[in-house]
């Protein structure tokens, strides 16, 4: 048995989530528990460089540098910190922060590009722990997206013997993945991808709208007053990336604050108030979800397990439901993987296969031409490479 911190900050920027998990077995007699989990909150300033860097403001190399220890500092005292009282962990895995992803191909470019801050030498020698950092440049030196890394976790710790599933993230950005009946033995193949918007819109109109005063629309409360406006919504999804199939991924770079002016823009014609607009955009979010469901699985899941931030937004999951009916829409938490921590989860899982010398993406899924190891691995002066 393997102590692992998986550390993960994620597009919505809104801070670090750390879990502490036991890791046993391989892949397919894969067991993780967790033993604790913490959302650590970035300090305001570092959050709003961090944002306007993801936003497209340039910066100098030295800001840059500056920048990446600064959040290699805050990841390395959130991995302290997760582990106070516990019997200490052998080994982190730090996906870090993302300030900028290019995919491949729809930028016409053979080979994608996506950076993420917080060093793990540093996070390493902070912590005296064997780190594992920069998982996604692998995966993007074989033509891979970069992204989505999480589904061949998800296929080892929620696929199931009778039930096709669905797993889906609704965090800045929503991503899924296809689990047929049966997982890796099934005929069927399992697939996954980006679907689009997930809160990021959502949070930028509410910010908007509040003057700033609030950064989220908690339980969707706001959006449930308004209506949606579904000529907009259709309009909206006959945006390339929508009709793009899989392999494909996505980031603030698209679905960010000039994405949201062009939607004010839009919804200027229809006479939307606050409310309308953040119902119209949690309908682009859902039926984005839904339309590439009907788009590229060649057949509706039995299941659709939720996990992210957005599974906390009533509204939203209300809309899906009414979407995807007589499909359940439940959460991951309620089958027993923790819904809110479950891609720092996925981290330390993805930490511990490249220790063990065990391949981490799906090629199916990133569009990858080969299953490769992912991450760097950082030892210390103190720490010996274990596995
Ligand atoms: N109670 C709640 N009601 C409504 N929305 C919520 C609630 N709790 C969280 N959220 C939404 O979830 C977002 C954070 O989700 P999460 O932490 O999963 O995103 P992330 O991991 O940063 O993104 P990504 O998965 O794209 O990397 C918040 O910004 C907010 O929009
Ligand atoms: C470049 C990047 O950080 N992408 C994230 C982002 O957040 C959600 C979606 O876009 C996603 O697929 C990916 O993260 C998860 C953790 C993944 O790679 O599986």
């Amino acid at each position: 048995m393997v102590r692992v911190i998986g550390l993960i900050s994620g597009t919505s920027v809104d801070g670090i989530d750390a879990a502490f998990v036991e890791i046993e077995g391989s892949s397919t007699n894969l067991q993780v528990k967790l033993i604790a989990a913490q959302t650590y909150p970035y300090p305001p300033k570092l959050r709003s460089q961090i944002l306007r860097l993801c936003g497209g403001e340039s910066i100098s190399m030295a800001e840059l540098a500056q920048l990446d220890d600064a959040i290699a500092v805050e990841f390395a005292q959130a991995a302290l910190a997760i582990q106070e009282g516990l019997e200490p962990a052998t080994l982190i895995g730090s996906h870090g922060q993302t300030v900028y992803h290019r995919p491949p191909k729809q930028h016409q470019v053979k080979l994608g590009y996506s950076l993420q801050l917080g060093r793990g030498a540093v996070i390493a020698q902070l912590t005296n722990m064997t780190t594992i950092s920069n998982f996604r440049v692998a995966d993007l030196a074989v033509g891979g997206q970069g992204a989505p890394l999480v589904s061949r976790v998800d296929v080892y710790l929620l696929s199931h013997p009778t039930y096709s599933r669905c797993v889906q993230n609704i965090g800045g950005i929503g991503n899924v993945t296809y689990l047929p009946r049966n997982g890796l033995n099934s005929s069927q193949a399992i697939i996954g991808w980006d679907t689009g918007p997930g809160n990021s819109l959502l949070d930028l109109a509410v910010q908007f709208f509040s003057n700033g005063t609030k950064t989220y629309d908690q339980d969707g409360v706001w959006a449930s007053q308004g209506t949606a406006c579904l000529s907009l919504v259709e309009q909206w999804l006959k945006q390339d990336f929508f009709q793009q199939s899989p392999p494909k991924s996505t980031g603030r770079e698209l679905f960010g604050q000039a994405y949201l002016e062009q939607c004010l823009i839009d919804a200027q014609s229809y006479n939307l108030s606050p409310a309308d607009v953040l119902a119209t955009l949690t309908e682009l979010t859902t039926a984005s979800i839904e339309h590439s469901y009907r788009q590229f699985l060649s057949e509706m899941p039995d299941q659709v397990l939720l996990c992210g931030g957005g599974s906390h937004n009533l509204d939203l999951k209300q809309s899906l439901q009414r979407r995807l009916n007589p499909i359940p829409v439940i959460t991951t938490s309620e089958v027993g993987l923790d819904a809110d921590f479950k891609e720092a989860i996925a981290f330390a899982v993805l930490a511990y296969w490249r220790l063990q010398g065990e391949v981490g993406n799906l090629p199916e899924v990133t569009g990858a031409e080969a299953a490769v190891l992912l991450g760097e691995i950082h030892t210390t002066k103190g720490a010996a490479v274990i596995g």
